[in-house]
């Protein structure tokens, strides 16, 4: 178990150091277009899960929206603290 800071912690370091076989990587070189598509695909999941699937269903699709997001959010050069600014 991870909590979102120590993703987003993992996340950034995969960025920098590009190890070998990181999906984050592979996500990071396929460009924002991608990974928006990624993010939106996520996104629906989550709520056809949450609609029609329960809630352990729904919590793994979650998993999936944030850590696209957070992929996203790296991409694009935005940090916590811009995001965090909105909340
Ligand atoms: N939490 C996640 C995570 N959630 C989702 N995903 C990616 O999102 C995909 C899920 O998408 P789908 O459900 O659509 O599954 P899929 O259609 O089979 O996947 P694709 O064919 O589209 O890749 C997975 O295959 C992963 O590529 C994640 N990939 C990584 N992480 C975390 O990120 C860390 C770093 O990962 P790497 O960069 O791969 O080392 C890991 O330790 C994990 O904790």
């Amino acid at each position: 178990m991870k909590t979102f800071e120590e993703l987003w912690t993992e996340l950034n370091h995969k960025a920098e150091t590009r190890p070998e076989g990181s999906g984050t990587v592979k996500a990071l070189d396929a460009g924002v277009h991608q990974i928006g598509k990624k993010l939106v695909e996520e996104a629906a999941e989550s709520w056809m899960a949450a609609e029609h699937e329960g809630k352990e269903a729904a919590a793994l699709e979650l998993s999936q929206l944030i850590y696209h997001a957070q992929v996203l959010m790296i991409a694009t050069g935005i940090t916590l603290d811009d995001v965090y600014a909105h909340l």
